[in-house]
């Protein structure tokens, strides 16, 4: 009994460290604190694996401080599957799209690079490329020859890039035949995509989707079962005008907006490190406040950037330590916390996580 209550008040005080940490409530970080023998475990429900040293010594230090000494702290990550108002997919925790209301903004740049981050903090994810009219994945990927084998002629093995696994339509049918479909073969093009990949459990998959706001992308919105969508937009009036009508439309059929993504924010001279608003400044930032959306990441107009994404040798895999991934794995961080703590999870549990994951390396 004695020892029962003293475990308790350690978990409480762990608690209240760990809601310092992240500015939450300690009702919420409780349940995440563990014991196991004698260890204190503190399980977070988003992925945050390249903090998980750095909180650690956090909570050592803090702990010491209100005097428990000699403690034995372990930091670990579960993401568990949040609501959809759709059945879920087999096997797939959390769908996440990445929308923009304008073409041309960095969307599918921005969902490779996001998909690459969540995979870096530990996360086991897919991507799944739904501009059917112009799918890039492939060649972001650096594997546009690639096809989904099948050996029931039926199901597709996703393909396997860089430790993700990722489908696209520009997998399967040269380019010029999908830019002749109506928006019903399309919208049926990524239900099958999605519902016929045999993909290996994820932790999220995230979806490119086709720019605009128009039928095509609301039919999609509709039929996909998505855990929330990340706007990308740059600062500029003409793509936040574009980026508000994308809000509303996610809004309509009541898919969580997780937050914003500012692409090209600046532009930093690579000679004098002078930095230069070439689309405007904060336009990202007054978006994200006006419809109090969560500013998740905001990214440079950046040479290096674009020479990955045409290049097909992803930048987070080639200069994982470079400043560029970090801003992006921060962003993926903030993604990640910011579905865990928004969503509820899904009332059924994990029904639909069929096995273990498959294929996938860790980095
Ligand atoms: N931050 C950035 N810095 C430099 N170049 C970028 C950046 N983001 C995207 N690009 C480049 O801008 C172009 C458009 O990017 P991308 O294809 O990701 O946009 P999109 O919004 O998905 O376009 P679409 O509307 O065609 O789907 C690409 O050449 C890409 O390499």
């Amino acid at each position: 009994m004695i020892f029962s209550r003293k475990a308790d008040e350690r978990l409480d005080v762990l608690a209240h460290i760990v809601a310092g940490y992240y500015s939450l409530d300690a009702n919420v970080t409780r349940a995440w604190c563990t014991l196991e023998e004698d260890s204190l475990v503190v399980t977070l429900p988003f992925c945050a694996g390249s903090q998980h040293a750095v909180i650690q010594r956090f909570l050592l230090k803090a702990l010491l401080g209100k005097g428990y000494d000699n403690q034995v702290v372990t930091v670990r990550q579960k993401i568990m599957s949040s609501h959809s108002a759709l059945p879920p997919v087999t096997n797939i925790r959390n769908i996440i799209a990445v929308a923009s209301g304008k073409g041309g903004v960095g969307k599918s740049t921005t969902a490779v690079n996001l998909a690459f981050a969540l995979q870096q903090e530990g996360a086991k994810v897919g991507i799944l490329d739904a501009d059917i009219y112009g799918p890039s994945i492939p060649i972001m990927l650096g594997n546009p020859n690639e096809h989904p084998s099948s050996t029931d002629n039926k199901h597709m093995q996703p393909i396997d890039a860089w430790g993700l696994v990722a489908n696209s339509i520009g997998y399967l049918v040269p380019p010029e035949d999908a830019a002749v479909w109506r928006g019903p073969m399309a919208s049926r093009a990524l239900k099958q995509l999605l519902d016929e990949t045999l993909w290996p459990v994820l932790d999220y998959l995230i979806v490119d989707m086709p720019p605009g706001t128009g039928d095509i992308q609301l039919t999609m919105a509709q039929q996909v079962p998505l855990s929330g969508v990340v706007v990308v937009t740059t600062p500029q009036d003409l793509a936040l005008a574009d980026a508000q009508k994308g809000i509303a439309m996610f809004n309509k059929v009541n898919v969580p907006i997780l937050g914003l993504i500012e692409n090209m924010s600046f532009y930093q001279c690579r000679s004098c490190g002078a930095k230069d608003y070439i689309f405007s400044e904060d336009g990202g930032k007054a978006l994200a406040e006006r419809y109090q959306l969560p500013l998740l990441g905001a990214l440079p107009l950046d040479i290096h950037i674009r020479e990955h994404a045409d290049s097909g040798q992803p930048l987070l895999v080639e200069s994982p330590s470079s400043p560029l991934a970090q801003a992006y794995r921060e962003a993926a961080r903030a993604l990640s916390m910011q579905l865990a703590m928004s969503s509820a999870l899904r009332a059924d549990g994990e029904n639909h996580i069929k096995g273990e994951p498959i294929g996938i390396r860790q980095t």
